[in-house]
């Protein structure tokens, strides 16, 4: 088993096999005379390779790992040290300093604040702001720190220190780079476990970040967007940031994909930076969390944290600790990871049952300074209450510090900050209208019903024990729920009829990611087998299906080099928060059942200021409810009236429906067939294994005959599955070769001799392949 290694070594933790990586670069000694021992930071670290699931990453991100060295213990209060196993050559442990790391030796370091005598390493050349920037910006930052303590009474959108900070960062920050391995290995790391589309790596130039300069941000985080490439921010992180840095709790309502992580991510890690600052320890680990981030899902926490890690991992200098704490992994793992962490992000399940069960772990909790509660209206809903209130009781609860080797920072936070109160930031693109009337102070709280209401956002935000009297309610778009650059349209189509339509509506719309939701798992299974079998590169996620499997189906939709046509049929489990680049159009095969689910759903697409549509595929019998939800989504959108919504009704050529019936017919028939089989072969195996535990002999065809005759509920489905599932191996390969014979012409759409000669046709155009390839003839694009 090999020794791990993290960023920061400690040296009387016996547990120090595991640390951030980016120790110095060895420059052991290597003659003769050299006893073998080396320090941690000049061993041959290699860089532990990261797991499949992201939840098997242990929380920390960049872990390195040595094997066969020996831990020697120091006597008194020495350093660690380490040796070769017996048996092992003395060198093999060591590392060779890489010719870069040479170079900035010889170099000797940016400054005069750089002691030439440090040993080697990248603590010597990380990028260090110009040295005008780094003293304005500690005054700066001391000046920002006495705003913090007590909440302004006016409400500044912008910090005092603007005007300084402008001149600590630069304009167009093209970071000197000096850690660029770890950087882009640690990134690549993460990417690879992403949801998000995957970045050029190679591409470090950053852009012009002066948008930002208004908020006052270190030139730590500048230099990270930049690298991000987030030349400006967006409107909900240019409402958010200052009232947060001025020490505001804050309840945001933005909409989706309004970029609300970074909203509350940038001053978390902005105060890191200050508090690390003051500390004069970067490698001391923190005596307790600074910010706890509670999730309502999994998948949500993991894009969290890598959405603040993608963050820190760009920002030279800012190796905060973020540590992941969701289901999959061992208790005390976790427990430990927790501990030890700047930033928590977790689910509140596993967190309260980490917190529960860990010794002191409520203690130092109670000390964060960040509480942040993301798509609040979600955690409700899926039923997280009872250990959201348990969390919140606990970190109210007045305990002991039984942590006396903290006390000394104790005293010393205490007295530099008076403000000790949590600052409660709760995030979400949707409450409902009520409560946002009380929020924005335009209707009264009432103390007796809100206790009535438990598990309602009311509730909830009175639990949230803010410490100032209101949270300050920014919402960013009051008037209009859905993103921008959103287009809405719907699709009126018969009830059995919404296959057809739907591969109407993709062939319309090639080269389009898609993402389609539907309101059951047996519905996603069943369309996800139909548009396989009409060729198109279909992927299914429901939440019946394994983590792995999840995370695969949205890796491979979402990798930059999926098909551009890539489609995922899913449930609501993909409705919020899931940050998917490049999704085109999101398909509701079924209608929406909530306002809500609508607005979040649409919220796939058109992410970030990017442009998107949304289409819903509506029945005779679901137009009267579907015409009722979108005006609530609207309701307070000047340009949508009760007669006319900003929804597009889109007219699909009848022509096309009518000339691709015969595929869907086929395809249907056979994903039927396909799906009645596997369900009869399940049965039949339960079947076999319960006859064999109950030692009676198992008929097969028994058993069908008379499961056919009944005449009860269900009878005409079990009919209609024995029926799909009775076509012979034969038969399925003759439909499948008609359906194939179909799918390899193209759709005529009236080309026919007499067009090509009446030129309606233009033919040179049809040979040049432009146009959409899917069909013969002029179609008339949606306008969509
Ligand atoms: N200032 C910025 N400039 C450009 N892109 C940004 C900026 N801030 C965030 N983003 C990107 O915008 C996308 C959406 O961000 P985020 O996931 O935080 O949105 P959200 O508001 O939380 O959405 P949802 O409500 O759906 O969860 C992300 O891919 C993120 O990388």
């Amino acid at each position: 088993m090999g020794q791990k290694r993290g960023n920061d070594s400690k040296p009387q933790a016996v547990e120090l096999k595991k640390r951030k990586k980016g120790g110095k670069a060895a420059k052991a000694s290597q003659d003769d005379s050299w006893d073998g021992m080396v320090s941690i930071d000049e061993l041959n670290w290699k860089e532990v390779a990261m797991p499949d699931r992201m939840a098997d990453a242990e929380g920390f991100f960049g872990l390195e790992e040595i094997d066969d060295v020996e831990v020697i213990r120091p006597q008194g209060n020495g350093e660690i040290q380490f040796k070769a196993k017996s048996g092992k050559p003395k060198k093999s442990i060591v590392r060779t300093p890489t010719a870069e790391e040479t170079k900035f030796e010889e170099w000797g370091g940016f400054s005069d604040g750089e002691s030439t005598d440090k040993p080697t390493g990248l603590t010597t050349v990380t990028p260090e702001p110009a040295p005008e920037a780094a003293s304005e910006s500690k005054e700066d930052k001391k000046s920002k720190k006495k705003e913090t303590k007590e909440p302004k009474k006016k409400d500044t959108k912008e910090p005092k220190n603007k005007d300084a900070k402008k001149d600590a960062v630069p304009k167009e920050t093209k970071p000197k780079d000096t850690k660029p391995k770890q950087n882009s290995k640690q990134k690549a790391n993460l990417t690879e476990l992403s949801f998000a589309a995957l970045e050029d790596d190679d591409d470090e130039d950053g852009v012009d970040v002066s948008a930002w300069d208004a908020l006052g941000l270190s030139p730590e985080l500048l230099t990270g967007l930049s690298k991000m490439k987030f030349a400006t921010p967006t409107t909900v992180q240019k409402s958010c940031i200052p009232a947060i840095l001025d020490g505001h709790d804050v309840v945001g309502k933005a909409s989706t994909g309004s970029g609300k992580t970074l909203a509350f991510g940038i001053p978390i890690l902005e105060h890191f930076l200050e508090k690390r600052g003051k500390s004069n320890n970067s490698k001391k680990p923190p005596a307790h969390p600074m910010a706890l981030i509670l999730s309502p899902t999994r998948e949500l926490a993991h894009q969290l944290a890598k959405h603040i890690g993608d963050l820190t991992t760009n920002s030279p200098d800012t190796n905060a600790r973020i540590a992941l704490v969701t289901g999959g992994l061992s208790i005390q793992k976790q427990q430990r990871q927790l501990a030890n962490a700047d930033i928590v992000v977790g689910t509140p399940g596993r967190v309260w049952e980490i917190l529960s069960t860990g010794t002191g772990l409520i203690a130092k909790m109670q000390r964060i300074r960040f509480l942040v509660v993301d798509e609040a209206d979600r955690l409700l809903s899926e039923g997280h209450f009872k250990e959201f209130e348990e969390i919140i009781g606990a970190l109210d609860r007045k305990e002991h510090n039984d942590f006396p080797e903290d006390e000394e920072e104790d005293e010393e936070e205490e007295k530099e900050d008076e403000t000790k109160a949590r600052q409660t930031l709760v995030f979400s693109a949707t409450f409902h209208r009520d409560l946002q009337q009380k929020l924005a102070g335009k209707s009264r709280w009432t103390a007796g019903d809100i206790m009535d209401k438990k598990e309602s956002m009311e509730y909830l935000l009175k639990k949230l024990n803010f410490r100032e009297e209101k949270p300050r309610f920014i919402d960013v778009n009051p008037v209009q729920q859905m993103a921008q650059g959103l287009k809405e349209g719907i699709v009126e189509c018969p009830a059995m009829e919404k296959d057809l339509y739907l591969y109407s509506l993709l062939l319309y719309h090639p080269k389009h990611r898609t993402l389609v939701f539907t309101n059951s798992i047996s519905a996603v299974r069943r369309l996800t087998q139909l548009l396989q079998s009409l060729q198109l590169p279909a992927l299914a996620l429901h939440s019946s299906m394994a983590q792995k499997a999840r995370l695969r189906s949205v890796e491979r939709f979402s990798s930059p080099t999926a098909d551009p046509s890539s489609i995922l049929v899913a449930t609501d489990v993909a409705a919020r928060g899931l940050d998917i680049k490049g999704i085109d159009c999101v398909v509701h095969y079924h209608a929406p059942r909530t306002a809500d689910a609508y607005v979040h759903r649409s919220g796939r697409t058109a992410r970030a200021g990017a442009a998107g549509k949304s289409v819903i595929i509506c029945a005779p019998d679901e137009v009267v409810s579907v015409a009722r939800l979108a005006a609530k989504v609207h309701a307070k959108n000047p340009n949508a009236t009760a007669k006319k919504l900003p929804l597009e009704s889109l007219e699909i050529d009848r022509r096309v429906v009518s000339r691709i019936r015969p595929r869907i017919n086929l395809a249907k028939r056979i994903t039927e067939s396909n799906i009645a089989k596997e369900k009869v072969s399940a049965d039949d195996n339960w079947m076999r294994a319960a006859a064999e535990d109950l030692g009676v002999e198992y008929d097969s065809e028994e058993f069908d005959e008379s499961k056919g005759k009944g005449r009860g509920r269900g009878g005409g489905r079990l009919q209609r599955e024995k029926q799909a599932s009775s076509i012979t191996k034969g038969e399925l390969a003759g439909l499948r070769a008609e359906l194939k014979n179909l799918l390899s012409q193209r759709i005529n759409i009236g080309v026919s001799e007499r067009y090509l000669t009446a030129g309606r046709v233009d033919i040179e155009a049809l040979l040049r392949g432009e146009g959409n390839a899917s069909f013969l003839g002029h179609l008339d694009p949606l306008n969509f």
